[in-house]
């Protein structure tokens, strides 16, 4: 049951998964900016996803050079960081609310906050917090080794992703380095709603899923129903959904009607998912 442990006992990103698999069904990831409006509707946010049925949510934090991101979640950041958002705060709220979550929660930041802060210390506060799993987006190769082997020593599932222009080789790298799941970006370019999923999807897919049996989650650009079930049709073993979610909740004329909105769209998503 991918939403039915209490707190203590949260599965992982990864068992998740094997969950869903088991019963024949894919992960609901939606991914919302942190402090967008404020850090209070976040949390807010966070618990509405829960109880909509996410299996895993991704949580951003706001960074001021986000270079993989669309004009919808660069938005977003800058109006986070303009509310005083930080990496501090970020953590804090999530430690409060962690605890009345069912799902696991991914935290999504970029890579220079983690170095500013020390990689151990950085992955034992998030541990505390009660976070399971990181993406960092403009992680250096290089780099991945050293973040890998601190995020296994504090039992934290670090995600990888790889892109369509990712040699096949280095692919494989990265789907066996890879913990919780494989994120699958399913376009060249910067994240944001698009109006069809990229057909090589489906045959990176199966590229993928010759190489490893690990999950594969795809994102970039999912933002309805009908792209849901392409994608899970597929094969995904998750879809991912950023700037559609983040427009439902921050652009709306007030915070209650943003988690008003939020919550009908996540329900119509969550619906799709077989
Ligand atoms: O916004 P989209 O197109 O739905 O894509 C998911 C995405 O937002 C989320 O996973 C994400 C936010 N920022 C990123 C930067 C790089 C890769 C992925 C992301």
């Amino acid at each position: 049951m991918a939403n039915g442990g209490a707190a203590a006992g949260k599965l992982t990103v990864a068992e998740t998964f094997s969950n869903l698999r088991e019963q024949g069904k894919s992960a609901f990831i939606p991914f919302i900016t942190a402090g967008d409006p404020d850090l209070v509707t976040t949390s807010k946010a966070l618990k509405i996803l829960n109880s909509c049925g996410s299996d895993v949510i991704e949580v951003g934090v706001p960074y001021s050079d986000p270079l993989a991101d669309g004009p919808v979640i660069q938005a977003s950041a800058t109006r986070a960081l303009k509310k005083g958002t930080t990496l501090d705060s970020v953590i804090e709220m999530l430690k409060g609310v962690t605890p009345e979550l069912s799902c696991p929660i991914v935290l999504f930041t970029y890579y220079n906050p983690i170095l500013k802060r020390g990689v151990g210390n950085f992955m034992s506060t998030i541990k505390q917090a009660g976070i399971h799993g990181l993406v960092v987006p403009d992680l250096p190769l290089e780099e991945t080794t050293l973040l890998r082997s601190e995020a296994i020593m504090h039992n934290i599932e670090l995600v990888l992703l790889t892109t369509p222009t990712t040699p096949t080789d280095r692919m494989k790298g990265i789907a066996q380095a890879s913990e919780g799941f494989l994120y699958l970006v399913s376009a060249v370019g910067v994240t944001g709603a698009r109006s069809n999923v990229n057909l090589r999807v489906e045959h990176l897919l199966r590229e993928i899923k010759k190489v490893t049996d690990k999950p594969v989650a795809v994102g970039f650009g999912v933002s309805t129903p009908e792209h849901v079930k392409q994608i899970v049709g597929w094969g995904a073993d998750g879809v991912i959904v950023g700037s559609a979610i983040v427009k439902q909740l921050c652009e709306a004329a007030t915070p209650e009607e943003g988690l008003e909105r939020l919550e009908e769209y996540a329900r119509s998503m969550k619906a799709a998912m077989p």
